[in-house]
């Protein structure tokens, strides 16, 4: 199968360029390529060329939930949004705390065949933070698990913390730690401030997040492990990473960001609307500034989705019971621009470099987030960085329709997908394999 896209910006940077695709690989960089017989155009004028996004934070929901999201449905808003790879939860019922289960969730990604899809597996049986899960044997597995987290909830028990790094240590995989002291945040419902307040809502204090941070990033240091920090939404949270940056040299600590954490705040919230609950919270328009700033600098590694389905009957009810969580797949890309390309704080380059190249190096996937030359794999997206669209929940390629742009226009557009060379996604359309 070859694929020749002509005339794209690649990074967004320089002249016009034509790649051809074969096999896999990118084999050719040049103007004026002739199309040969067969061979699939996809025309790039104006459109800029960057490494698939790779996403190590998503609920595809299957097992278990399939009322919401499954694997195929999951991948195909994921090639849609651009994405080559994904990282999908082990909150799943079973949950994936066992070989056998996240071999079945990996099998289930392949026959889906839009995006490479990693399962995730539990550092903790079923998720309860009592006891390790058998991570050994799940890293040993056909999935090859190379990330592990109890996202949902927060191994906050610091002496199975500390044994889990040390186990991460010695299988080089990564912790993804989900940081909520739970004792914190009891009842919580909202971002603990003045519209919580003014609201009646519960408050999920910053600290909750910040605390666990800290210690974990010491006990990294103590055992030389590779922590990944998920969904930080504070500015306080962004100044414990840059601190623990900046006094302890060869600290293997990573941490991303979701796209909504970038964009809404809590004034949001004043609808009840539960559309706008998530876990951490939306917060206030400080910390939106204070994360992107952080995101820009590279204190925070990257964007990940935590793409969160939820059935309506989870959603459209009191504030109070509603399941916390937001669809991002096939908006991230676009709240990306709207929150950090249109107000200058990153160009297309760093684009590819928040949304592919770290999270790639983070969950060390060798084939993702490659630079954009002759004899590397042509895990690419194409975007049209000046199209709007307007986003309508029931339109998306997710089951469940909670997203909480519904009706917002924003800027960026994918046009095309391609995966090992193939075109998963193309003008809105997926193509499984
Ligand atoms: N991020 C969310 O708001 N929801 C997540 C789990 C969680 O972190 O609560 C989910 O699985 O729905």
């Amino acid at each position: 199968m070859t694929v020749l896209i002509t005339g794209a910006l690649l990074y967004g940077e320089g002249d016009p360029t034509d790649v051809r695709v074969r096999d896999g690989e990118i084999v050719e960089l040049g103007t004026g390529l002739a199309v040969r017989d067969g061979e699939e155009v996809l025309d790039a004028t104006g459109l800029v060329l960057l490494p698939g996004f790779v996403d190590l934070h998503t609920h595809l929901r299957e097992p278990g939930r399939e009322d919401t999201e499954t694997i195929a449905t999951g991948s195909a808003a994921a090639a849609l949004g651009g994405y080559t790879a994904v990282f999908a939860m082990a909150n799943t019922d079973p949950v994936a705390d066992s070989a056998v289960v996240v071999e079945h969730v990996h099998r289930r990604g392949l026959e889906a065949g839009l995006v490479d899809v990693h399962p995730v597996g539990a550092v903790t049986v079923g998720l309860r933070g009592e006891q390790l899960a058998e991570m050994g044997a799940m890293a040993a597995s056909a999935a090859g698990v190379r990330v592990f987290s109890d996202d949902g909830h927060c191994v906050s028990d610091p002496l199975l913390m500390r044994r889990a790094l040390e186990y991460a240590t010695a299988l080089d995989v990564v912790v993804a730690q989900h940081a909520e002291e739970p004792r914190l945040t009891v009842g919580a419902e909202a971002h603990e401030g003045p519209t919580a307040a003014r609201l009646g809502l519960t408050g999920w204090p910053r600290a909750a997040e910040e605390a666990v941070v800290a210690r974990d990033v010491l006990l990294a240091r103590d055992s030389g492990a590779r922590l990944h920090v998920c969904h930080v939404s504070t500015a306080g949270t962004a100044e414990v990473l840059r601190w623990a940056r900046t006094t302890m040299p060869g600290l293997r600590v990573s941490a991303e960001v979701t796209p909504h954490h970038l964009l809404l705040d809590d004034s949001r919230l004043h609808t009840y609307d539960p559309v706008n609950k998530v876990n951490p919270p939306l917060r206030e328009a400080a910390d939106v500034a204070a994360l992107r700033r952080a995101l820009a600098e590279g204190v925070i590694d990257c964007v990940a989705t935590d793409h969160a389905p939820h059935a309506p009957q989870e959603k459209d009810t009191e504030f109070a019971v509603a399941r916390p969580g937001m669809l991002g797949l096939q908006t991230a890309l676009s709240v990306v621009v709207e929150a950090m390309v249109r107000t200058g704080l990153l160009d297309w380059r760093g684009v590819a470099r928040v949304m592919s190249e770290r999270p790639a190096q983070i969950a060390s996937l060798p084939d993702h987030g490659r630079p954009l030359e002759v004899g590397e794999p042509a895990n690419l997206v194409l975007v049209d960085p000046d199209a709007t669209w307007t986003v309508r929940g029931a339109e998306l390629a997710s089951i469940a329709a909670n997203t909480p742009y519904e009706g917002m226009t924003l800027p960026g557009r994918v046009v095309a997908t391609l995966l090992r060379g193939r075109v998963t996604a193309r003008d809105g359309e997926v193509r499984p394999c």
